[in-house]
């Protein structure tokens, strides 16, 4: 495949490396203004810029015939135009907070951990996530997927990042450390007992790995799609 890195930070060059490793070409690494590039020979687009750029990122390959995989966080705001615009041109998209098998598995455990612990009233939950100073946004994306996943399953409506001031709050503590590629953990808290569920990268390259994944999974297809669909988990 031929791929355009939108973005070319910490994630990018990850990306690349394991692009490289199973016989893809890069055709560009682009860090700003999309709009000068020749997409032409491009099979597929990975975004992993910064919050402000992913949008204009993912709508303009979207115009251009372009599949797009977009792992930026913090952006999700604009998700349901960039599916609007997806179906309207008949594109590809997938978006995932967090591409890692890992992390995918994860997931699936809290939906499935949710389900069991709606039924008792004694527990409340809160969700830690821990990751390197230069992340831009907080609380993480993968965080917020996991409050999602819990809320499908519980009498909780919302998130608060920090301390939750209702009981339909579901707190997330953001901590900033150095060098944390992402820690997640879910606890459930009674006066008798705590149950908890944690995913520790240990590096990028679960993350880097699932996006190229997801890149040749999407070859051919069009519409919307998740990690759910590439791994059939
Ligand atoms: N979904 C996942 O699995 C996953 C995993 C890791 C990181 N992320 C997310 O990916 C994003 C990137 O993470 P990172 O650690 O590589 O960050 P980074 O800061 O190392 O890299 C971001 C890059 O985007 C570039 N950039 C700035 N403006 C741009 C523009 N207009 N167009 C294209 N590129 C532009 C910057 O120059 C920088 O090189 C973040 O939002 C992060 O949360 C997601
Ligand atoms: O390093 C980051 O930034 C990460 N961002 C994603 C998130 O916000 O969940 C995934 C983990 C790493």
């Amino acid at each position: 495949m031929n791929i355009a890195l939108l973005g070319y930070g910490r994630m990018g060059k990850e990306i690349e490396k394991i692009a490289l490793s199973r016989e893809h070409t890069i055709v560009h690494k682009i860090q700003g203004n999309i709009t000068t590039y020749d997409f032409t020979n491009v099979d597929v687009a990975i975004d992993f810029s910064i919050p402000t750029a992913a949008f204009e990122n993912i709508t303009h390959c979207i115009q251009q015939q372009i599949p797009v995989i977009s792992g930026t966080t913090g952006w999700l705001e604009k998700y349901d135009e960039v599916v609007a615009l997806c179906e309207e041109k008949n594109g590809t998209f997938i978006y995932a907070s967090n591409f890692s098998l890992g992390v995918n598995i994860f997931f699936e455990m809290n939906s499935y951990l949710a389900k069991m612990m709606s039924q008792l009233e004694d527990y409340n939950v809160t969700i830690e996530e821990i990751h390197h100073t230069k992340k831009l946004d907080a609380p993480s994306g993968t965080a917020i997927t996991l409050a999602e996943g819990i809320m499908q399953h519980s009498n909780y409506n919302h998130w608060k990042l920090d301390k939750a001031e209702n009981d339909d709050e579901i707190p997330i503590t953001a901590k900033r450390i150095p060098e944390v590629p992402g820690t997640h953990e879910i606890t459930y808290t009674s006066a008798i007992d705590s149950i908890s569920i944690k995913h520790e990268a240990h590096n990028r390259q679960g993350f880097a790995l699932g996006a190229v994944v997801a890149a040749e999974w999407i070859q051919g297809k069009t519409g919307v799609f998740s990690m759910k669909d590439v791994l059939n988990i």
